[in-house]
């Protein structure tokens, strides 16, 4: 845990996004059940954490991807960090969707992404990477060069780990499962139970939640 990962945990902490509930498992977008949810689309309704956290994907994108050229938010909850990211960066924004529209124009990407153009993907969680690697590849599909995926918050888990290894996208992300637990450790945030809980949910989240 850096002083900077920390900082954005205690951000989270904060705002209370994040939730616990070994009793009755939150369900991922993966179809994953899980003790823990983190729900950082409250970030956006907190003026000076949103500040805080939009000023540290800057900085992350000037040092991790200074060439960028287009800020690309991952539907839904990636998607106000990179307009306000590619506002601050007075760079073009696109979004992409999970389903293309089935109306309309039926695209999967709005906004105008020209052949070539260096994109860095924002997502606002990490579980298994699904989410932003298939809208990664959306923007590899339709000409964009994918710089990386930046993040808020990611678990670290295997999973995620070996989909961004085989998808070959670089992932930088502000906070992480890491620095959360330490401070909930520091702070017994939780009972000496639900820490267990948490431990054992960690070490194979496919095992703990095919038990419930
Ligand atoms: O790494 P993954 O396993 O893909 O999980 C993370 C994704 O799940 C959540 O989105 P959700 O599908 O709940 O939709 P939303 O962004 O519209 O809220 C979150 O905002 C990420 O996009
Ligand atoms: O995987 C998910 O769907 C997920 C997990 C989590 O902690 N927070 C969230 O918003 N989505």
């Amino acid at each position: 845990m850096t002083k900077e990962t920390e900082k954005y945990a205690q951000l989270l902490l904060d705002i209370q996004a994040v939730n616990l509930r070994p009793d009755q498992p939150f369900t991922w977008t993966s179809g994953l059940r899980s003790p823990i949810y983190c729900d950082n689309r409250l970030v956006i309704s907190h003026p000076q954490c949103r500040e805080e956290i939009e000023t540290g994907l800057v900085n992350l994108i000037k040092t991790h991807y200074p060439d960028v050229e287009v800020i690309a938010g991952t539907a839904t909850a990636g998607i106000p960090h990179a307009a306000i990211i590619a506002h601050l960066l007075d760079l073009p924004m696109i979004y992409v969707r999970s389903q293309a529209k089935g109306h309309g124009k039926q695209n999967a990407i709005e906004g105008q992404l020209l052949a070539g153009q260096k994109v860095v993907m924002i997502e606002d969680l990490i579980s298994t990477g699904g989410s932003v690697i298939e809208a990664a590849d959306k923007v590899a599909q339709a000409g964009g060069q994918v710089l990386g995926c930046l993040a808020i918050f990611n678990y670290c888990l295997d999973k995620s780990r070996q989909a961004f290894d085989q998808a070959g996208y670089d992932l930088v992300s502000l906070t992480n499962y890491e620095a959360l637990l330490q401070l909930v450790k520091q702070n017994q945030i939780f009972s000496p139970d639900q820490e267990k809980i948490l431990a054992q949910w960690h070490h194979d989240p496919e095992l703990w939640s095919q038990k419930y």
